[in-house]
């Protein structure tokens, strides 16, 4: 099997031991609700500066207490932050910590345990979402059956740069995401072996939403 790290250049896995670190705090199956909410809140800052590398910049003339120069601005109206309910909310706060300036849409998307097919519940968005980058928010990139309906609700929406950011990915959801549209680019922390049959991603972390919501 072809590793997708390597062969796709839409795809990027952060490489980093705080990452890791945090992640296999995440992982534990003794880990409080509270500690994993901490560690999504905390890697989700790490990883949208990753994504955002590329962000234009605008001039900006600033009177430093010595001298006058010209530093960098990010424009204001450019971004926009999507979660996925219900897991993806753990990660927006750390995601609009970064960047305070997106607005921020929400998007229902339940998978069905049975046939693991995601059902659209809920969608607000915020005005001129068309000329927004979009940071699609959810940790888990399982079958990509979620995601993808997320990234078609968007595409029909108008938008034209979607950034997703997941926390676990396995590489079936990360093939299928890349295959169906052209354009979108995946950020994840952690490339996993696969799905078991539940389609729940190992070794993974279990259910996201129940975790982070202390729901089971
Ligand atoms: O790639 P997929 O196979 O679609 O699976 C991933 C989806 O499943 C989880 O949500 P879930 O349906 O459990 O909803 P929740 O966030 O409310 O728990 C997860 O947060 C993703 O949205
Ligand atoms: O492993 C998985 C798969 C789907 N949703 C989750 O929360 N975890
Ligand atoms: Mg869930």
């Amino acid at each position: 099997m072809d590793d997708l790290r390597l062969t796709d250049e839409r795809l990027c896995v952060l490489d980093h031991p705080l990452v890791e670190h945090k992640l296999s705090i995440m992982r534990d199956e003794n880990t409080t609700p509270s500690q994993f909410r901490q560690m999504v809140h905390e890697i989700s800052i790490i990883e949208v500066f990753e994504a955002t590398r590329d962000l234009p910049t605008e001039p900006v003339e600033v009177k430093t207490p010595l001298q006058t120069m010209t530093g960098k601005h990010v424009p204001s109206n450019l971004l926009a932050v999507v979660p996925i309910l219900r897991a993806g909310m753990g990660m927006l706060d750390g995601v609009l910590s970064v960047i305070p300036s997106a607005a921020v849409g929400v998007l229902g998307m339940e998978r069905n345990e049975e046939t693991h097919q995601p059902r659209e519940y809920y969608a607000k968005m915020p005005k001129g979402i068309e000329n927004r980058s979009v940071f699609l928010i959810d940790p888990m990139l399982a079958t990509g059956g979620s995601a993808l309906a997320a990234i078609h609700y968007l595409r029909k929406q108008g938008v034209k740069d979607i950034r997703l950011l997941v926390l676990v990915a396995a590489p079936e959801g990360v093939r299928a995401v890349l295959a169906d549209d052209p354009e979108v680019r995946i950020w994840t922390c952690a490339l996993d072996e696969g799905l078991n049959d539940q389609a729940y991603i190992l070794p993974g972390l279990g259910d996201a939403g129940d975790r982070i919501f202390g729901t089971v």
